[in-house]
């Protein structure tokens, strides 16, 4: 079977896959990050754009950390890969194929900086958009040594800009649009103040700040799209489906949203809803408020109960009987600790709840629980909050998705960074913050030593303020319940817990 590159013609390819063959449009687009989710919805806006001829432009990828095996595939494909897009929509079933043709080309900065710069210096480009994860958009001290690639993506795009400043600045509408799609609050708002500390700490020329503040615009934005990536399970099925082989066929949901506080420049650079696309100018606010506390949340509270109980896919988590009831009652008690109207919530809902049941998406609970104390922390916690202080007591449900959080992060062994569990038999790999797994790994072997009874095992955690940024144990009853939880959980296994905690 022959590989997806431009020399594969219209004919080989099945005739269920869209193509639409885009060459020799301009390079307008600098992406930092080339993961399955920017694939999956950026590029594939660009195409969608380009297909009606509303954008006329393509973009050049760049990976933002030293190791990762997609540009070199991208490259070997030309700048060709395969979207998938399967589910429900408005109760019809979408099943699409579509060959995204707006990648010129990917680099990697630690080995082509200088085209990096080069790109930067372009006439040609006027945004860059970025996903590098919620760990990407962070500090770290490092020098500017010109020609050498700086290490993290704040860094980098604050290099990429001073090239650019110092190639371009007074030749026109040398400024760019700043588009960051990583799911942390107020993300452009962030990436720029690093930019700025970058620039004073490099002690570039105070022009160039006030080209970065004047002449630039950064856009906060909230991404929604599920994208479960690379078929892996099923990869031989997908490629005889195309009738090529490709190694970077990304799946997803027919369902996206795009909010981006961007002004009428920025709406006419990236003209996403002349093509048509489900995009919300303006304030992010109100849709980060659901998406966050009423998707993400979700997701959170079921990955670690429902993989323990037995499942490994969101779908099957909705289709399980007990767990099915667990994830409403979640919805019930998250949904008054979320800013909204009433009606707005409950169409939210009733939209989320039909997505999780999508037929056609394999989206592991494992992959959602990357990070997820982290994600407690920033998802559910609030809700928690909220919930006690307008009802005066614990939701139970949520409380007990912290129990199931614990007993999921019960380590059999360390493996370097990672801890490692166990399920019925099968090891499975946690991936938390360094910090995380370090007090974790502490206090359950102390648990398990009987050096710490459960109920100071669950207050050493709950009280960790570098996890929690504040001493949990002082939400009233919290400690008590989640270790009554907790204890449930450890002496008859997870699936009676769920079924006593959801027949009360
Ligand atoms: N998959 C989804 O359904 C979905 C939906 C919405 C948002 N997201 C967000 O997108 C992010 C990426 O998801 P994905 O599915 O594309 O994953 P992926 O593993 O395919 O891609 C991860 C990307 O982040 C980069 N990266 C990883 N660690 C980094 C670091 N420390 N600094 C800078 N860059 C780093 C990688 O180089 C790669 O470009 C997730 O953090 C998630 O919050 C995912
Ligand atoms: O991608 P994560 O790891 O931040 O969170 C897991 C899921 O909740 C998330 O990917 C959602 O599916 C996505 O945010 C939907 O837009």
């Amino acid at each position: 079977m022959k590989r997806l590159t431009k020399s594969l013609t219209k004919a080989e390819i099945s005739t269920a896959v869209n193509y639409t063959r885009l060459e020799d449009l301009p390079e307008k687009v600098v992406q930092f990050g080339e993961g399955n989710f920017l694939r999956c919805f950026i590029d594939w806006m660009l195409q969608q754009m380009n297909n009606q001829g509303v954008f006329n432009g393509r973009a050049v990828l760049v990976q933002p950390i030293a190791h990762g095996p997609v540009i070199d595939m991208l490259n070997e494909q030309d700048g060709l890969y395969t979207v998938v897009l399967r589910g429900i929509q408005n109760g019809e079933t979408v099943d699409t194929s579509e060959v995204i043709s707006s990648v010129s080309r990917g680099l990697n900065p630690y080995t082509q900086w200088e085209e990096v710069l080069a790109l930067a210096a372009s006439p040609d480009l006027e945004i860059v958009f970025s996903n590098t994860t919620e760990a990407g958009i962070t500090y770290l001290k490092e020098a500017y040594v010109e020609g050498k690639t700086p290490e993290s993506y704040p860094a980098k795009l604050t290099s990429f800009l001073f090239c650019r400043f110092q190639e371009l600045e007074g030749s026109g509408d040398s400024g760019l649009v700043i588009v960051p799609c990583e799911l942390i609050e107020e993300n452009a708002i962030k990436l720029k103040e690093l930019v700025l500390r970058h620039a004073a700490e490099w002690e570039l020329p105070k022009e160039f700040v006030r080209w970065i503040n004047e002449d630039n615009h950064f856009c906060n934005t909230l991404v929604d799209r599920i994208v479960t990536g690379y078929p892996k399970d099923s990869v031989d099925e997908f490629h005889r489906l195309l009738g090529y082989e490709d190694k970077l066929i990304t799946v997803g949901e027919p369902y996206h949203m795009f909010a981006v506080d961007g002004d009428e420049t920025v709406q006419e650079k990236i003209p996403f809803h002349k093509a048509g696309l489900n995009i919300r100018w303006g304030d992010i606010t109100p849709h980060r408020e659901l998406k966050v506390r009423l998707l993400n949340g979700p997701h959170t509270m079921m990955f670690s109960v429902a993989y323990l109980a037995g499942v490994d896919t969101v779908l099957q988590a909705m289709e399980d009987a007990v767990l099915r009831k667990f994830i409403d009652k979640g919805f019930h008690e998250l949904t008054p600790t979320v800013y909204a109207g009433e009606d707005e919530k409950n169409a939210f809902v009733q939209a989320v709840t039909e997505r999780f049941l999508n037929p056609y998406n394999k989206h592991f609970l494992l992959d959602i629980g990357l990070n997820a104390v982290y994600k407690f922390k920033s998802r559910l916690l609030p809700s928690v909050e909220r919930y006690i202080e307008s009802k005066g007591t614990l939701p139970k449900t949520i409380v007990f998705s912290l129990a199931a959080l614990f007993a999921f992060y019960r380590p059999v062994r360390r493996d370097g960074k990672a801890l490692v569990g166990e399920r019925d038999g099968m090891e499975y790999t946690m991936r938390e913050n360094e910090n995380v797994i370090d007090a974790i790994y502490t206090t359950w072997n102390k648990f398990s030593a009987n050096e710490t009874t459960l109920s100071q095992f669950v207050a050493t955690l709950l009280g960790d303020t570098s996890i929690w940024d504040k001493d949990l144990n002082n939400l009233p009853g919290l400690t008590n319940a989640v270790t009554a939880d907790l204890q449930q959980i450890l002496e008859q296994g997870m699936r009676a817990a769920v079924e006593a905690l959801v027949s009360k």
